[in-house]
């Protein structure tokens, strides 16, 4: 453990809340422009796009731990990375690090934190300078920081070879005279130069050969043990988050869906979009089968994500509009026929068959049979938008899902460990 971790050990080591990042789409870009219909004069309206990357996200990493955090492309954990790194300033909300605001350190604090919290990127090559020798790539950062003298560079950059797993002779080699596994071993050695205390890792095993992923997985977990570090392990793959982390953030479009324990989020998965997630594992028995479909569609754009829940638009277990009274066995039914309206999945030669196809006889509720039963005729008619239109104004649209956003609220968990979810079904009294 660093010699600098005395003070406010009672804090948690990372402290993030309400973080925000958005991005302004518009600058120096035509695609914000909206041109005369002419297309010769000059263009009458300027729309400026905020891309909502990251939209108040809010969590705490304990000294020691390995909080992951997974979602799929695009979702913003390369930007939450970039923020808490400083290599991006934040839109809103604050950063904690030992107890200290990061937004209020003076430059020079400023320059002393960078030194407590490094990076580890996916592709092992892209911080190695082809040019220089591996002694020097991994001194660059001690020199930077203006740590040692060079004899006691290079000792330490010897000791860190070992550490990381690789001969101190190559010290003196090439970066292209290693593997890809061992390119990213020389980047860890670099990043632990510094004697960090919390290191972000960036999908750090993706680009890496399954058989050395494991390798390189445990090489992080010894390298925790034996320098007392704390890590932000960002992936999109599951398996390597279950390997690693302690605690879990889901991450959908922007912000975060749930946190809990690794092995009961894995084990019992709340949110209806780690559940989603979870399901799209490959299983290794190929007759065993999930049970939930698995995700659908694309996610959609951070510049103009849904209302309310950012998951309902492919949310299986969209809540019923409060307005219509829809048993459930029935509603599970209208949801059924509202997938399969969004993707066209069926032939549309009659309004009776259909809806022997997807309703179990005629809805209790009056006014959602007649809302079915009018898209279902405009399916038949090849009407398949304004179909899709109709359902998600009447249904969509009206569920508390699309009113109103949820709040990521702790959970009852049997085990008692600690739970957080965003999901109105898991609001107290809805379930
Ligand atoms: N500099 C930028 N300017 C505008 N938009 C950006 C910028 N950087 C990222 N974005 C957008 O922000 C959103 C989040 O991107 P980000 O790279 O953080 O996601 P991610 O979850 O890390 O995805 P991946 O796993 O593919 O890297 C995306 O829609 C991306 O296009």
């Amino acid at each position: 453990m660093s010699s600098r971790r005395t003070d406010s050990d009672s804090e948690p080591l990372v402290r993030v809340s309400g973080l925000t990042k958005h991005f302004d789409n518009s600058s120096g870009l035509l695609g914000s422009y909206e041109f005369a219909p002419d297309g010769l004069s000059f263009p009458f309206t300027h729309s400026p796009e905020t891309v909502r990357a990251v939209d108040g996200v809010s969590f705490e990493i304990e000294r020691g731990e390995t909080l992951g955090l997974v979602g799929e492309s695009g979702c913003g954990k390369s930007t939450l990375a970039r923020v808490l790194l400083q290599l991006l300033s934040p839109t809103d909300g604050d950063i904690h690090f030992q107890g200290e605001n990061l937004a209020e350190l003076s430059s020079e604090a400023l320059r002393q934190r960078r030194e407590d919290i490094q990076m580890i990127f996916q592709d092992p090559q892209s911080s190695l300078d082809p040019r220089m020798k591996v002694g020097a790539i991994i001194e660059e950062p001690m020199e930077a920081h203006g740590l040692r003298d060079a004899a006691g560079r290079e000792q330490r950059a010897r000791e860190l070879l070992e550490s990381v797993g690789l001969e101190p002779q190559y010290y003196d080699r090439y970066p292209h005279e290693f593997s890809g596994g061992q390119r990213q071993r020389i980047n860890l050695a670099r990043a632990l130069s510094v004697d960090p205390e919390f290191v972000i890792l960036d999908e750090p095993t993706s680009a890496l050969d399954v058989s050395i992923q494991a390798q390189i997985l445990n090489t992080l977990q010894d390298l925790q043990a034996e320098f007392g570090l704390t890590y932000l392990f960002i992936s999109h793959d599951l398996s390597v988050i279950r390997h690693i982390s302690d605690r879990v953030a889901v991450m959908y479009l922007g912000e975060l869906v749930e946190v809990g324990d690794v092995d009961r989020l894995f084990e019992d998965p709340r949110h209806p979009y780690t559940q989603a997630l979870l399901s799209s594992i490959p299983v290794p028995d190929p007759r065993s089968r999930g049970t939930r479909s698995v995700l659908h569609g694309d996610v959609p754009s951070p510049i103009d994500p849904p209302s309310g829940c950012r998951f309902r638009t492919r949310c299986p277990d969209l809540i019923a509009p409060a307005e219509y009274d829809i048993p459930d066995g029935e509603w599970a039914d209208v949801r059924e026929l509202i997938r399969a309206v969004d993707r066209r999945s069926f032939d549309a030669d009659s309004v009776s068959e259909i809806q022997d196809r997807f309703l179990d006889g005629r809805l209790s509720d009056d006014r959602c049979q007649e809302i079915v039963v009018e898209a279902i005729e405009h399916t038949v008619a090849d009407e398949w938008e304004r179909a899709t239109e109709l359902l998600r104004t009447e249904f969509a649209e009206r569920s508390v899902c699309a009113e109103s956003v949820p709040t990521l609220d702790s959970v009852a968990d049997e085990r008692a460990s600690e739970r957080r979810v965003a999901c109105h079904l898991h609001e107290t009294g809805t379930n």
